[in-house]
């Protein structure tokens, strides 16, 4: 397992760091993840040698969290390497994420694309730390996350988690309270929410963001 908020403190993840000022304010705001986005079509895009030197700026804080789209063992393996990462989220199969977990060791994050309630898993599987619960993307998205669109939040309304879980998908300072409010989500995702520019974060907004989700408590 890795590094999880205390009870009753919501979980906030920031993702798609690229640059100094956005991973530090994360750093100084208490953000429980960091996220790079190691898919290449991202305006979030970063190599593996530039989350390190990132993650260098600063020992301990935010766990450190790799994002893969479909990714094979080599592009893991290779990643990994060069940059310590405490959990892979990774867009694939259940099956995939098992068999990630089994051949790494390192806690694996799952993205469940959800359009109707249908999606929302009800029964746990092996090798899944995480859920990110985020809205399908549109058949013409050139990425399968990272495009500020917004779920439909009423779905979570009645859901029995099977998993830990964490809301992603259009969220940002001013829409978060609602969220968690209408979700009761443990954790919360965001990228675009907290940006001055695709791939640039505003430490403003990340401040705002992280101060916000943590502002309704619930109870696990
Ligand atoms: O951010 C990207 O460009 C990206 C590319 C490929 C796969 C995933 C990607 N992002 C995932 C996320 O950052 C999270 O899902 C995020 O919290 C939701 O994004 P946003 O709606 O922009 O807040």
């Amino acid at each position: 397992m890795t590094f999880s908020p205390a009870p009753g403190v919501r979980g906030v993840k920031i993702c798609g760091l690229t640059e100094e000022a956005g991973f530090d304010a994360c750093v100084t705001h208490g953000a429980d993840w960091v996220g790079f986005v190691f898919f290449e079509r991202s305006p979030r895009y970063v190599t593996p040698a530039q989350a390190r030197a990132l993650s260098a700026r600063h020992v301990g804080g935010p766990a450190r969290v790799g994002l893969f789209v479909y990714p094979d063992d080599d592009t893991l393996a290779r990643a990994l390497d060069i940059v310590p990462l405490d959990v892979l989220q990774i867009y694939a199969s259940f099956e995939r994420a098992t068999e990630v977990h089994a051949r790494f060791g390192v806690p694996v994050w799952l993205s469940q694309p959800v359009s109707t309630g249908a999606d929302l898993p009800t029964t746990r599987r092996a090798g899944v730390e995480r859920l990110l619960i985020e809205p399908k993307p549109p058949t013409t998205a050139t990425r399968p996350g990272g495009n500020a669109q917004q779920l439909d939040w009423s779905l979570m309304q009645g859901w029995a988690p099977p998993f830990p879980w964490m809301l992603a998908g259009g969220l940002n300072p001013d829409n978060v309270v609602e969220a968690v409010i209408v979700t009761g989500a443990p954790a919360v995702d965001v990228s675009s929410g907290v940006e001055s520019a695709p791939g640039i974060k505003s430490p403003r907004a990340i401040a705002d963001f992280i101060h916000k989700a943590r502002s309704v408590t619930f109870s696990a």
